[in-house]
């Protein structure tokens, strides 16, 4: 074992030092103190390795990245914005306490990003890597998955697809030197999250962590109304022809990725004239339609 858990908790603490007024006590005591809003919206996310990253596969850096910014996209997703995170983290002991200072910074660069803090966590051994995260964010009109209506269309904040071209160059071991290809395998180490995009006006939202075949399904069955996925409208856009170029040479069906691969974090939202990319309509029913039959998308599921 190359490190001590108070070593580590010190290195933390320098990593995590803020001086933002939210925070009242932070990592140091039995918990922290925080000045929440009147209204919190609350979430936890975990990562497992070998079942959401290998080591091999991604940096320290990036594990951190990745698990922060799933925990953040569930608090984008509900229409909030994040104030506060904690991670609990279970190491094997092999690790050094370089690796677990990388962690920290990725954990650190996305909260930045979020203009979250990390005020707090847990250390334990385990057999394997395991990070778990709450995210504490807040806001006054939070935006649920039941809110769409006959007539609204139905938005994605950007392109997904981009995280599972990744997995699947990185399963098959296909190396290709291109800037698609390193797009790919940087979305699926740690994905950039939508910040900029303004979904305030939406009706429902979700993020893609399944895939937007899930999480439509999801919002449909939530909001008691059809989705209708609009396959034409998917290929204009603007990153279409750039991740389709990747899916012809890998030889895969490109909405495979886009409809079926999950871990984009991308926002998918429901209303009237909302920004991003126009991918389908809302009407009334029940469930998805509008795929054409040929295909059968499988999505991740856990078990
Ligand atoms: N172990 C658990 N205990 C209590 N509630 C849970 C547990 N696991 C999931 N939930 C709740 O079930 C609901 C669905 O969780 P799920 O994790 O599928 O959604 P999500 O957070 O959007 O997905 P993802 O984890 O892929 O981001 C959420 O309200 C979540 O809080
Ligand atoms: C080593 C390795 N194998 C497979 C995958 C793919 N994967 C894991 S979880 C998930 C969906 C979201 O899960 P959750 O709902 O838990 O956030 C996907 C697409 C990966 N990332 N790493
Ligand atoms: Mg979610």
């Amino acid at each position: 074992m190359g490190f001590q858990e108070r070593e580590v908790i010190s290195v933390l603490q320098q990593i995590f030092a803020t001086a933002d007024s939210r925070l009242k006590v932070g990592i140091g005591d039995d918990a922290a103190v925080v000045a929440t809003q009147s209204q919190s919206i609350i979430t936890s996310d975990m990562a497992v390795e070998d079942v959401h990253f290998k080591l091999e596969w991604s940096s320290p850096f990036d594990i951190g990245r990745k698990i922060t910014a799933a925990n953040v996209a569930d608090i984008l997703s509900m229409g909030g914005k994040c104030d506060f995170l904690t991670a609990s983290v279970a190491l094997t002991g092999d690790e050094t306490l370089q690796w677990i200072e990388n962690l920290a910074r990725g954990m650190k660069h996305e909260a930045d990003l979020a203009g979250a803090l990390v005020v707090g966590g847990d250390i334990a051994r385990g057999p394997k890597i395991v990070i778990s995260m709450t995210a504490v964010g807040n806001s006054s009109s939070p935006i649920l998955r039941s809110g769409a209506k006959v007539g609204d269309g139905l938005y994605l904040s950007s392109l997904t697809g981009w995280s599972a071209a990744g997995f699947e160059l990185l399963t098959r071991e296909i190396s290709i030197n291109s800037a698609t290809a390193e797009k790919a395998l940087s979305e699926f180490s740690a994905p950039t999250l939508d910040y900029t995009i303004d979904f305030s006006g939406a009706t429902a939202m979700a993020d893609v962590s399944d895939s937007v075949l899930v999480q439509a399904e999801q919002i449909a069955d939530a909001s008691g109304v059809q989705i209708s996925i609009d396959q034409k409208a998917i290929v204009q856009a603007s990153e279409f022809a750039e991740l389709s170029a990747l899916a012809d040479e890998l030889k895969v069906d490109i909405l495979q990725w886009i409809l079926a691969g999950g871990e984009d974090h991308a926002l998918l939202a429901t209303g009237v004239n909302l920004p991003g990319i126009r991918i389908g309509s809302v009407i009334a029913g029940s469930g998805i339609s509008g795929l054409e039959r040929k295909m059968t998308p499988v999505s991740w599921s856990h078990f």
